[in-house]
C-alpha cells in the first residue's frame, strides 16, 4: 500500500528510462485484476469463507474490497507467500441482511462499476454507486437496463450512467434476460457471476453488435465452474446459469499476464530478453495471447518449464492484429516503434475504456512525431521516427505503460502521471526501474 500511495502522489512528469542497451531481465508481476475481482465477488456469495492466495493489491482490488465490505462481506488480510502482499480471507455476505443506505465508490474500475450493482441487487437496502469523473463517461446503460429488467428499482437521473441509486429487496427472480453487451463484455460477466443466486437462475441473451473481449466472458464461465456453478455457454450469445450454491474456495491467483505485457514488450523495444517465470501452462487470461502477438511483431518466443521467454529481433515488424482487447495499448506502443505498417482491428469498444484509448493513442503517438490514424474499429500505425516529448496518460494505466515502452527506445519521453499505474500495478515504477537497470548493466558489460 505504501508503494501505491507514493506512486499515486507522483502525479507529474516521469522521465521514462531510456535504455542504453538491451534489457536482460527476469520479471515477476502482481496478480491478475480480472481474476482477483471475480474471485472476490464469488467469495462474497459463497457458502462459507474463501481464501485468495497471492491476490492483487491495487486501486481496483481495493475498490472491490471496499464495495464488498459496504455490502456486508468481511475481507481480512492474512499473511501469505505472495511477493506482492498478503492473502485475503473473505467471509461472505449474510443473505437478507438489512444494509440501510450505503455508497460504493467505483473509482475508474470497470469490474467494480459493472460487477457490483447486480450483487447489490441481492442485498436489502439502498445503494448509491459513483466513481471518478471519467467513470461517469463509461458505458453503463446495459447494467442499468439489466437491473430494471430484473425488477430492481433504480434512479439514474435519466443519464444512463454513474451515479445511480438502486433500492434492493434482496430477492431477484432471474430467468430470461436480454441485454446489449456490445460496449463491454463486463455486462455479461457481471450477470453471470451472480446468476446462480437468482431464484430461477439466469438465461442471459445478448442482442446487438458482437460482444467484445469474449476471452473475459470465457474466463468468467471457467471461474464459475471452478466453484461449482453450472453454466451452459454452448449457444452463441446465450448463457444459462443454473440456480445453486457457490462453493467456498481456496485459490492461488495467477499473475496478471496482461500486465506482463509492457515488460515483455521491453524485450522488443530494446532488442533484449525478458523472462517471466510462473507463466501458467493453461490459463483463461487474454494475456496468454502475448505469445502470438509478440511473435507476429518479430520476437522469438519460447516456453519452457513454466517460464515464458521473449527475445526482440533486429527490428519490430508491423502486423495485422485483431481483437487485442486490453492488450491494445501495449501493442500499439510497439507498433509505433515498428519498421512497417500495423493495423489493429476489432477494438472500437476501447473508446469506452478508462479513456477513449483510440483517440488517446493517436494523439500521443503523433505528438512524438509518429503516424497513427484512427479507423472505425481500430488503428493504423505507420513507421515514422519518433522524438522525445510528453506522453499523456489520461488517468489510464495502460496509456502510462505504453508511454514507458516508447520511452525505452526514444530518448526524452516523459510520461504524465505514472502513478495512474496503481489502478492495477502500483509496483510498476519500481519494477520498470529494475528492468531498466539490466539494460544499463548490459550496456556497461558491452563497453568493457
Ligand atoms: O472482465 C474483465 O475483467 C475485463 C473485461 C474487458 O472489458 P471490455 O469488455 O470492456 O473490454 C477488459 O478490457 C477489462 O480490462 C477487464
Ligand atoms: C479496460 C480496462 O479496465 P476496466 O476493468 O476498468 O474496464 C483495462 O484494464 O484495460
Amino acid at each position: 500500500m505504501t508503494e501505491q500511495a507514493s506512486a499515486g502522489s507522483n502525479s507529474n512528469h516521469w522521465p521514462a528510462p531510456f535504455a542504453p542497451g538491451p534489457v536482460d531481465a527476469t520479471v515477476y508481476v502482481p496478480a491478475s485484476k480480472s481474476l482477483t475481482n471475480r474471485y472476490l465477488v464469488l467469495a462474497a456469495l459463497a457458502d462459507g469463507p474463501s481464501r485468495l492466495r497471492a491476490p492483487l493489491h491495487s486501486r481496483d482490488s481495493v475498490l472491490m474490497i471496499d464495495a464488498l465490505r459496504a455490502l456486508g462481506a468481511r475481507v481480512e488480510e492474512t499473511p501469505g507467500e505472495g511477493r506482492f502482499g498478503p492473502d485475503l480471507l473473505v467471509t461472505p455476505i449474510e443473505q437478507g441482511r438489512e444494509l440501510g443506505e450505503t455508497r460504493v465508490d467505483c473509482g475508474l474500475a470497470g469490474t467494480v462499476m459493472r460487477f457490483v450493482p447486480p450483487l447489490a441487487a441481492l442485498c436489502t437496502g439502498t445503494v448509491t454507486f459513483d466513481g471518478d469523473p471519467q467513470a461517469r463517461k463509461r458505458p453503463m446503460g446495459s447494467t442499468i437496463d439489466a437491473l430494471r429488467g430484473l425488477g430492481v428499482r433504480l434512479d439514474d437521473g435519466g443519464n444512463r450512467s454513474l451515479p445511480f441509486t438502486l433500492a434492493a429487496s434482496g430477492d431477484v427472480d432471474g430467468g430470461h434476460l436480454v441485454i446489449d453487451a456490445g460496449a463491454s463484455s463486463q455486462f455479461v460477466s457481471a450477470l453471470l457471476l451472480v446468476g446462480a443466486k437468482f431464484r430461477n437462475g439466469l438465461h442471459l441473451e445478448h442482442s446487438g453488435q458482437s460482444v467484445p473481449s469474449l476471452d473475459h466472458v470465457a474466463m468468467t464461465v471457467a471461474v464459475l465452474r471452478s466453484v461449482g456453478v453450472e453454466v451452459d455457454d454452448s449457444r452463441q450469445n446465450h448463457w444459462v446459469v443454473r440456480p445453486g450454491p457457490v462453493k467456498a474456495f481456496d485459490v492461488t491467483v495467477e499473475q496478471d499476464l496482461s500486465n506482463a505485457g509492457p515488460f515483455l514488450a521491453a524485450a522488443l523495444a530494446t532488442k533484449g530478453t525478458v523472462r517471466i517465470p510462473g507463466w501458467p501452462e493453461k490459463t483463461t487470461q487474454v494475456g496468454d495471447k502475448w505469445r502470438s502477438i509478440l511473435a507476429q511483431l518479430g520476437a522469438t518466443v519460447s516456453y519452457e518449464n513454466g517460464t515464458l521467454t521473449v527475445t526482440g529481433g533486429a527490428e519490430i515488424t508491423g502486423a495485422q492484429l485483431a481483437d487485442t482487447s486490453e492488450l491494445a495499448p501495449t501493442t500499439a506502443a510497439l507498433c509505433a516503434l515498428a519498421g512497417s505498417e500495423s493495423r489493429l482491428t476489432g477494438i472500437a469498444h476501447l473508446r469506452g475504456h478508462e479513456t477513449d484509448r483510440l483517440a488517446a493513442l493517436v494523439a500521443e503517438i503523433n505528438a512524438l512525431g509518429g503516424d497513427a490514424e484512427e479507423t472505425e474499429d481500430g488503428l493504423i500505425i505507420r513507421p515514422r521516427p519518433l522524438h522525445g516529448g510528453v506522453f499523456h496518460s489520461y488517468e489510464d494505466h495502460r496509456m502510462a505503460t505504453a508511454g514507458a515502452i516508447i520511452g525505452l527506445a526514444v530518448e526524452g519521453v516523459e510520461v504524465e502521471d505514472i502513478g495512474t499505474t496503481a489502478k492495477t500495478m502500483p509496483e510498476f515504477p519500481r519494477l520498470w526501474q529494475d528492468l531498466f537497470e539490466t539494460s544499463v548493466r548490459q550496456s556497461e558489460a558491452g563497453a568493457l
